[in-house]
């Protein structure tokens, strides 16, 4: 079994296409692992799969695109059969997640909100005992008035890195706002973290997934395992 991490994600991906059928409209998501998923539909479509894809960013869309899958947007379905998409970390137990290191936090969450069911692709890195372990908590806040919405997550005991691309430009997501990187110690409580976080004004999203993900397939070694939310 392959067990260097790119071609662990390239397992997974085929793995999580295999779960869609025919006449789907399916949540496509964002980042490396999900381009694998992407690409491995790209490739069931060439075989005649026929589904319609609604992205979770523009990335993933002009993805998708070049490989042939039909891209629709929530003008044309109010529901989505099935989202599937990376993680940044992954709650043991609880598949609570941690998403947006690739600044696509807010489509991510629409697109998951909006879909019957959720499944997270991911190797076996992104698991852990506790949210926040490896990860900050991105949040997407408005650039109006950036330094007060900082301050605020400051004070819910962040260590907030507004953040920037190599040469010190604050980084702007598809939708045109801002990226606060939120450092936490291990988060203990993540469902009530959530809520603190968005009940301040200025934020958008932050990219702690609560109860969303129905299930992990997580490539490692052995293969890709199915790991159900306890
Ligand atoms: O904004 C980005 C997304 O939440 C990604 O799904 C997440 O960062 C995982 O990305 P990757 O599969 O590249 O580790």
């Amino acid at each position: 079994m392959p067990a260097d991490a790119e071609a662990l994600k390239r397992l997974v991906g085929e793995a999580a296409a295999e779960l869609v059928e025919n006449d789907m409209v399916v949540g496509l998501g964002t980042g490396s692992t999900a381009n694998c998923l992407i690409d491995s539909l790209g490739e069931r479509v060439r075989n005649g799969l026929r589904f319609i894809g609604i992205p979770t960013s523009k990335r993933s869309e002009e993805r998708a695109r070049a490989l042939g899958i039909t891209i629709e947007g929530f003008d044309r379905h109010d529901r989505i059969d099935l989202c599937i998409d990376g993680a940044d970390e992954i709650a043991r137990g609880s598949l609570h997640l941690v998403k947006g290191l690739g600044g696509a936090l807010l489509r991510e969450k629409i697109v998951a909100a909006a879909s019957d069911r959720m499944v997270v692709v991911a190797d076996e890195s992104k698991l852990v005992d506790h949210l926040g372990t490896h990860a900050p908590v991105p949040v997407e806040i408005s650039s109006f008035g950036w330094e007060s919405t900082v301050r605020q997550l400051a004070q819910l005991g962040a260590r907030p890195t507004p953040r920037r691309d190599r040469d010190g430009v604050l980084f702007v997501t598809d939708g045109g706002n801002m990226i606060v990187d939120c450092a936490f110690a291990p988060i203990e409580d993540p469902p009530t973290l959530e809520a603190s976080i968005r009940a301040i004004v200025g934020v958008f999203e932050c990219g702690l997934f609560i109860s969303r993900a129905e299930c992990a397939l997580v490539a490692g070694p052995d293969g890709v395992v199915r790991i159900d939310r306890g």
